[in-house]
Parts: structure tokens; sequence; C-alpha cells
């Protein structure tokens, strides 16, 4: 709704639509009542439209966007409806924004005459992150307002604007210091009577003619050009026209599904009834890193970057030398790429100390290890930081392969840490993801399906760039043998032979299986070659030096599959790239369904968030848990059903119970109600 007042000659619209001031139905219908009642006041000279709470407005109410397209369309007052009537008001309309303008909420900014904000608030056109474009005239209406170049920038990057850029751009007319509302106010009375006429957007031409031949065919740009091409009305139609044909696609309705899959995600909640919301996290001050290898020390600049001083360990002076130099080199090169400023390059490093003496950490708030994959060693770690850790430290693991409840506490863990880790998260840029300990994790765990079928597959005859190509036609920003190249074909081979040992088995080139499951020696063989991935110029491709990036696929790797493959009697054919796809994809969703079952994360949302993070998968698909949804369960269902007689001995291909019983359902059950079939009868 729109709470409506006076104070003197100004009439107030507060924007009260908790949480973000949404535009929904009521709060449309608000603003056309309070327009009414401004209009119809003699007394009333100027209008304020200002958020209350939080936020100004952050756009249209994205739920809205799933009803069906006539219904979203005859939807009355539309926000060009009440657009026009706040430009064609004979009292300025002043729009006084802090926190978010964004979307419909800057649309409506851009129909007033001024906007004022304050400092910190952000205006932006995000809807491309919903596969949509601005179209309550936001296309037409910022390139009459800036320059073209800037309009186009800010429309197709969806990126949200500082108060500062947008005020040098002109989107803003003032920034404002102190009370919002009480500057307005003054501003208000400053411009009564003033002309209104060269205020209204409509009446503008473009500030200037682009020539835009590569990025013509998108349509946000397409758009912003019929803004300089086409007349006001016109231009608008066509908006209009690109908008209805946008939001009905897929596209647009997986990223609305990942807008709140990313929300849902942080609502992390424990069985003891503990939540995100009842759980007060801890204040990290202080941290310490044990381990300056490649993870230790990415890690560090992390932390470095968010303005946590970091205590860095390592065994051996040597170690700890080279792992500082490698902290240093990341944050040059973020200065060179002009991430930071040489300033806050020189105020990182002097947050950073080095030592080589774990008594170092006696004080810190918060420890991550982060050392090699070696269960013994990360034991006798932590029994030492016992010791020297004050009692209120939290000890953290980094570690992808190991049982956490073997090593730190798991199971153990507090509400209270979980609630600090999540926190923590949050604040030094990253999206947390709350999952319980289970073999290899979520990512590694499902992604491992992926990757051991992507080499089965090769053992079958496909080859590296081809089975790459395909997911990468996909959507994936990078082929499974191009990741293990930039991983180092070494390190995944180093793993396997330590989980055999643990086993007592010896893995050589010829072995086929491994504890009862079809094994792949292919990166042995290439191991045993030296050919380890891009550090030594030659992996699944070759580069152009050792350390090189660019992949060329390379005649050679043909002969070593083949040889290997006759070595050990495999028989080749022709895949299918369909094959290729289900058989990378569906062994992960069924491994998926597999973790919800076994409630190692709360909600398949979660699985979708981590694999657009961890693994790029593009957003744009939803991730792998919606993307079967929108597959038809019934239909992955049967494939791995299929695959599964086919390839008896990989157990990620035993079909997922959960999936079974998903399939099954009379009426496709929404990804978000998947849980409740676990504890139903179905
Ligand atoms: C108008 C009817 C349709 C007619 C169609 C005709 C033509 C089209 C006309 C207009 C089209 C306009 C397009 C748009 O405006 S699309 C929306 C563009 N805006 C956004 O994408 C902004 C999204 N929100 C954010 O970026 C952030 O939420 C932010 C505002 C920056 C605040 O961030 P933060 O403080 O971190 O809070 P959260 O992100 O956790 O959000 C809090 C809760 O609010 C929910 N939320 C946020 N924005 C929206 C929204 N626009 N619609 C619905 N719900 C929203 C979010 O899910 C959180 O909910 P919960 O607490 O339940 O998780």
């Amino acid at each position: 709704m729109v709470d409506y007042r006076k104070e003197g000659l100004v009439a107030i619209f507060e924007v009260n639509n908790p949480p973000v001031n949404s535009l929904s139905k009521n709060v449309r219908q608000g603003f056309v009542d309070g327009l009414s009642k401004a209009t119809n006041d003699p007394e009333v000279k100027a209008v304020i439209i200002i958020g209350k709470g939080r936020t100004f407005i952050a756009g249209a109410n994205i739920k809205d966007f799933g009803k069906p397209m006539e219904e979203l369309m005859s939807s009355s007052p539309s926000l060009i409806d009440i657009g026009n009537m706040l430009e064609e008001s004979e009292k300025p309309i002043i729009c006084a924004i802090h926190g978010a303008g964004l979307g419909g909420g800057l649309e409506l900014c851009l129909f007033s005459h001024y906007r004022l904000a304050v400092k910190s608030a952000r205006v932006g056109f995000p809807e491309v992150n919903l596969g949509i474009l601005p179209a309550a005239a936001g296309t037409q209406r910022l390139p009459r307002l800036v320059d073209i170049t800037v309009a186009m920038d800010i429309i197709s990057s969806g990126r949200h604007v500082a108060a500062p850029e947008a005020l040098k751009y002109g989107i803003l007319d003032q920034i404002v210091e102190g009370d919002l509302l009480k500057e307005s106010i003054k501003f208000a009375h400053s411009v009564i009577g003033k002309p209104l006429e060269p205020r209204r957007l409509r009446n503008l031409a473009c500030k200037s003619i682009l020539y835009c031949i590569s990025v013509i065919h998108q349509f946000c740009l397409k758009s912003v050009r019929n803004a300089a091409d086409l007349s006001y009305e016109a231009g608008l139609m066509m908006e209009n026209t690109y908008f209805k044909y946008l939001i009905t696609g897929f596209q647009s309705f997986a990223l609305r599904y990942s807008f709140f899959a990313e929300r849902t995600a942080r609502k992390w909640q424990l069985p003891s009834g503990a939540n995100a919301a009842n759980t007060k996290p801890l204040n990290v001050q202080t941290t310490g890193i044990i381990g300056a290898g490649t993870m230790g020390t990415g890690i560090a600049v992390s932390l470095l970057r968010a303005g946590y001083p970091v205590i860095l360990v390592e065994q051996n002076q040597e170690f700890l030398d080279k792992g500082v130099d490698m902290i240093r080199n990341i944050l040059k090169d973020g200065v060179s790429r002009r991430l930071m400023t040489e300033d806050r390059m020189k105020q990182c490093l002097k947050a950073l100390k080095a030592s080589v003496d774990l008594k170092h950490l006696a004080n810190v708030d918060l420890v991550i290890e982060a050392v090699y994959e070696n269960i013994s060693l990360k034991q006798e770690i932590f029994k030492k930081l016992d010791y020297i850790c004050k009692p209120s430290a939290l000890l953290c693991s980094n570690t992808s392969s190991i049982d956490i409840d073997m090593n730190v506490y798991g199971k153990e863990t507090s509400a209270e840490t979980v609630a600090t880790i999540m926190d923590f998260g949050k604040k030094i840029g990253k999206v947390s993801i709350l999952v319980k300990s289970c073999h290899l994790f979520v990512a590694n765990r499902m992604h491992g399906c992926f990757q051991t079928e992507a080499k089965f597959i090769l053992e079958e005859g496909a080859l590296p760039d081809e089975v790459d190509r395909i997911l990468e036609d996909f959507g994936m920003p990078m082929g499974p043998f191009k990741v293990s190249d930039l991983a180092g074909i070494d390190i995944s081979c180093r793993i396997q032979h330590e989980v055999a040992k643990q086993h007592d088995i010896e893995l050589t080139l010829q072995t086929r299986f491994f504890r009862g499951e079809r094994y792949s020696s292919l990166s042995n063989r290439l191991y045993e070659l030296g050919r380890l991935g891009r550090k030594t110029g030659k992996g699944w491709y070759r580069y152009e030096k050792p350390g090189g990036k660019n992949a060329i696929p390379d005649n050679d790797i043909k002969d070593v599959i083949r040889i290997h493959c006759k070595e050990l009697g495999i028989e080749q054919r022709q895949i299918s790239t369909q094959e290729i796809l289900e058989r990378c994809l569906y062994s992960a969703i069924n491994e998926g369904f597999k973790i919800i079952e076994e409630g190692v994360v709360d909600k398949p949302e979660d699985i979708d968030v981590i694999w657009w993070y961890g693994f790029g998968f593009p957003r744009y698909m939803g991730g792998p848990m919606f993307y079967a949804s929108q597959t038809g369960l019934k239909k992955v269902y049967d494939r791995v059903c299929y695959y599964h007689k086919n390839f008896p001995y990989s157990s990620h291909w035993v079909p997922s119970d959960l999936l079974r019983r998903l399939s099954t359902a009379p009426n496709p059950v929404p990804i978000t109600q998947w849980k409740t079939v676990l504890h139903s009868k179905l």
C-alpha cells in the first residue's frame, strides 16, 4: 500500500509494502488514489514519493511474472498508467530514494520530475538477470536522460549503480546529506512553480545516436536503439512486444526461479528448530589460516579483501614465503585489472601476518585449516589448535573429501557457529549453503558422477573436445576435460590413490573395477605420460606452452585413448549428443535426488545454487534440479533406469527412490514441494 499524508504544501506518498516495497497491485492502486487526492487538493503544491523501511522500491513483484500473460497484461493499474499520471501531473513529483530503486522502481523515478537520493542508495535495471527487459518505458526513457551508451550499459549489464555514479550521469538531480525526507521537502519547496515541461522525459530526444551492430540482436539493446530510431510511442510498443516475448520464455522462467532459489537457500534451519531468523551470529574480527597452498592463499585473499586481518601459518618458511608471494601476486593482479586500488592492496598486505608457528593463532576468532587432504595431518592440527586457541574460537576445515565428523565437529556444530559461518560467508562476498557431512559433500559428490561419466564416455569412443563442446553448448562455462586440465590431472589421480590406499587397494593402468564399481584408469595413463594438464602444456588437450590457456584438440590423445582401451578390451562406438548430455547430467541429477533423500541438503534449491557458484551451471537453465523438473521427472527417471540397466556397475545409476516416487506422482510436483514427498505415501 501507499500511505498518504501532508506536510504543509507537500503531499507525501510513503510506499509501505515490506520487505522491499515491490510494486504489487495494492501499491500501484495506492499511487492512483494518492495522485487523485493530491491533484484535487488545492493546498498541495508538490508530491514526494519515498519508501518506508529498508528500501525505496525494488521493482515489480517478481512473483507476478508467473501469472498468465493475459492476467499480467490486464492487471490494472499498470506501471505505465501510473507513470503517465505522474509525468502529466501539474504538481512536481519528487522521488526520494534510499536503499534501492530498481527495475519498475527506477522506471517510476524516470516518470517523475525530480530524483534525489542518499549517498548509499543504488539504482538500476536488473531485469536482464530475470530474463526480461525494463518494460515500463525504461528502455525508452533512460536513453532520453543519459548518454545512450550509458543507458545500454545499465540496461544490458543489470548492475546496480551507486548514487554518486548515478548523479554523474544525471539520473539523479541531487545527493542528500542528513534526513532524506526533510531535505526532500526543502527541495520540493524550491521547485514549486517551476516549469515542468523540460522535466518530462518523453519530450526529450535521445542524447546521442549510437552505431551498434554487434549486439543489436539482443533485445535490451534493440529496444534502447529504438529510442533513437523510433518515436516514443513506437518505441514503447516494441518494448512491450519484446517484454511479452521474453517473459513467456524458458530463460526468464528459470532466472526468476533462480532469484528466489538464492534467497530460499539462505534460510538455513537445523532439526533443533534453530534457523537463520532466530540465531544470532558471533562477531568475527580476527582470522587465521593454516596452509599456504592454492586453497589457503585463495581464502586469505578473500578475507583480506573483505577487511579481515589474517595470520597465515605454514609448516616451513619456504612454503610460507611462496604463499605470501602468491597472495601478493593475486592482489597485484586485482590492481592491474582495476578491481582494487593500490592503496587498498597495501592495506590488505599490512593486514596479513605470516608465521610458521601455530601459537600465533592463540587469540584469533576464527581459524580455517586448509592443508593437504590427509586425515591424520588434519587431525593432528586440530588437536594442537584445541590447546592453542581461545575456547570461543571457531575451528573450520576446508575439505572436499574428508568426513568432517572425523575431523572437526560436524554433527555437533552449534547453531551459533552455523549462524556465524553463514554470516561470515556473506561478509566475505561468498554464498554459503549449509550441507550435512557426506562423502565428498554435495558439490564433488554430484560433480564426481558428471566427471566419471564423461571419462567412461571417452573409453566408449568420444573425444575430450567433443564431450566438452556438447556440454559448453548446453551452457557450462567449461567442459569437464578443460576443467580437469585446469585443476591438474595429478591432483585427481593422487586423491584416487589416497582413497584406494585406505582400502588396501593398489590402482594400476589395468584396473577396471574398484570396490565393485566400474573404474576408468584413463587419467592414470595421462599421469604416467606426464600429461598433467595446463601446467605441463599437455593433458586432455595440448596448450601453446606449459601454463598456457588455449586448449587445442590434440591428435595424440586420440591414440592414447584408443591404445589404452584396446589394451583393456573396451569396445569403442559412436556416441550421440543426447547420450553424452544425458549421461553427464542425469547421473549427477540422480545423485542430487539421493542427496535430498538423505537430508544432506534441506531443499533442491540449495543444490542448484551450489552448481551455479561451484561449477558455473547456467542460471538461465535454473540449475540441475530445476532442469530436471522442467525436463519431466518421468523422462529423467526412465533414462536413469535405462542407463542403470546398461551400466550396472556404476552405483550413480541406481535410481533414487525419491526420483522414482516423484516420477510416478499423478501430477508433476513443483520443485519447492519435493521435500514433502519424502514423508508422504507417494
Ligand atoms: C507490474 C505488473 C506486471 C505488468 C507487466 C507489464 C510490463 C512490465 C512493467 C514493469 C516491469 C518491471 C520489471 C521489474 O521491476 S522486475 C524487478 C526488478 N527488481 C529486481 O530484480 C530487484 C530484486 N531485489 C533485489 O535485488 C534485492 O532484493 C534488494 C532490493 C537489493 C534488497 O536486497 P536484500 O536487502 O539483500 O534483500 P533480499 O534480496 O534478501 O530480499 C528480501 C526479500 O524480498 C524479496 N524480494 C526482493 N525483491 C523482490 C521483488 N522485486 N519482487 C518480489 N520479491 C522480492 C526477496 O525474495 C526476499 O524475500 P524473502 O525474505 O521471502 O526471501
